[in-house]
């Protein structure tokens, strides 16, 4: 029996990995957690029985003791809660789900616990790449993304028998990007666009933040600065093409240009599972792909118009802090556009205004990563009032 932990098991990731447990006899929810959102979590615990639940809003938390006392589930609370059940001995996989720089804290204390981390959380390679991947090397942690492009990738690179040649036998790594909503448009098109209209993915069904950086490409400049840690490449040696489908869910190019993709149907429950059973695959039901329905299409992105995407880039190449003050800004932003108080293109504006007043940091130690956050959210609030 695996013992799974999941973080952020309210959300999008997290309610699919239940999805994956419940169809597995071989895995078991040994610890769940929410922010707030105590209702589903409540619901959830008297489905699953986990053994620990954490919700990291405190009061939240003493709220939900008082509701499952009938219940065996011990209930912690806050970010020590979350280090908890993330380095828990009995935890096998911990799946990080929550949004946002607040999963980089409960994964360093997953990889300090030397567990394998199916990791969705991208924020915490973006903030933290470097530190993260270094100490997974060190205590000898398994980090298997979940991220659907980057579970291609790994997946694709699984097909290497010599582990040696990495650098030479792999020429580039192309990730595939939806478009989002509004490829095609316009700089003037987008002026107006509401977060009802954002929100609106064409192929994936996922929380609110994620899905506004798909349709500003941020997304994809996140997963870019992902990828260069997970898989040790240089920027240079990553593309991204635009694939309306979202079937081919990323390729490798390899020395001799054979390109070998991953293709599947746009369901998250495939890479969560796989990030579970690696280097096992187990069967899955009601994903299958329809290969017959649509053609496959590649495009160049409009990197002039989605200026998230060359300004994740230019972050990651800068390295140091930048790439967290990058996250804070955008996370700031996009929370901002959600609430109606800024527009679709001051998201891209209020990055570059953060990125561009930031003094680099480089080697930051972790108290300077969520100093440089902290900094990046108080640039975006302070500059609010001098839009429009
Ligand atoms: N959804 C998807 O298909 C994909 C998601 N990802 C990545 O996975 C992560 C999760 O995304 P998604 O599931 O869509 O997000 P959701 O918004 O759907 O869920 C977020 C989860 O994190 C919890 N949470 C929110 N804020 C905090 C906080 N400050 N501290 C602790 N927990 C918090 C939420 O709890 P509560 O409900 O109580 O607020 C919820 O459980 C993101 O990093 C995203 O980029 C990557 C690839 C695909
Ligand atoms: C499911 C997943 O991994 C998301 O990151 C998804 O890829 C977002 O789609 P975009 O390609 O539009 O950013
Ligand atoms: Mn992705």
């Amino acid at each position: 029996m695996k013992n799974i932990v999941i973080l952020g098991a309210t959300g999008s990731i997290g309610t699919q990995s239940l999805e994956v447990i419940e169809a597995n006899r071989g895995f078991r929810a040994f610890a769940l957690s929410a922010h707030s959102n105590i209702a589903v979590l409540e619901t959830q615990i008297r489905k699953f029985r986990p053994q620990f639940a954490c919700v990291t809003n405190e009061e939240k938390a003493a709220e939900l003791k008082i509701k499952t006392a009938d219940i065996g589930t011990k209930i912690l609370a806050g970010t020590a809660g979350l280090e908890e059940i993330a380095a828990h001995p009995e935890a096998d996989t911990v799946i990080t789900g929550i949004v946002g720089i607040a999963g980089l804290a409960p994964t360093l204390a997953a990889v300090e616990a030397k567990k394998r981390i199916g990791l969705a959380n991208k924020e915490t390679l973006v903030t933290a790449g470097d530190m993260v991947m270094e100490r997974a090397g060190q205590t000898g942690a398994e980090i298997i993304p979940v991220d659907s492009e980057h579970s291609a990738v790994f997946q694709c690179l699984a097909a290497r028998v010599n582990r040696d040649n990495f650098d030479s036998e792999v020429k580039r790594i192309l990730l595939t990007a939806s478009g989002g909503p509004f490829f095609g448009k316009t700089k003037d098109e987008l002026t107006q666009i509401t977060a009802k209209e954002a929100l609106r993915h064409p192929n994936w069904s996922m929380g609110a933040k994620i899905t506004v950086d798909s349709a500003t490409l941020m997304n994809k400049g996140l997963e870019v600065i992902e990828a260069k840690h997970l898989f040790g490449v240089p920027f240079e040696k990553i593309d991204v093409f635009v694939h309306r489908q979202s079937i081919v869910h990323s390729m490798v190019e390899f020395a001799d240009n054979a390109v070998i993709a991953q293709l599947g149907a746009p369901d998250m429950k495939l890479p969560i599972q796989y990030a579970i059973t690696y280097p096992e695959r187990l069967s899955m039901h009601g994903n299958e792909p329809d290969l017959t329905k649509t053609p496959l299409t590649f495009d160049k992105p409009d990197f002039e118009t989605f200026r998230c995407l060359p300004l994740a880039i230019s972050a990651g190449k800068t390295g140091g802090t930048m790439p967290a003050v990058l996250n804070g800004a955008n996370e700031a932003a996009v929370a901002l556009f959600l609430n109606g108080k800024i527009r679709f293109l001051d998201i891209a504006d209020l990055v570059e205004g953060a990125m561009c007043a930031h003094k680099t940091m480089k080697r930051p130690s972790l108290s300077q990563i969520f100093e440089a956050d902290k900094w990046a959210r108080e640039y975006v609030c302070a500059k609010l009032h001098t839009l429009h």
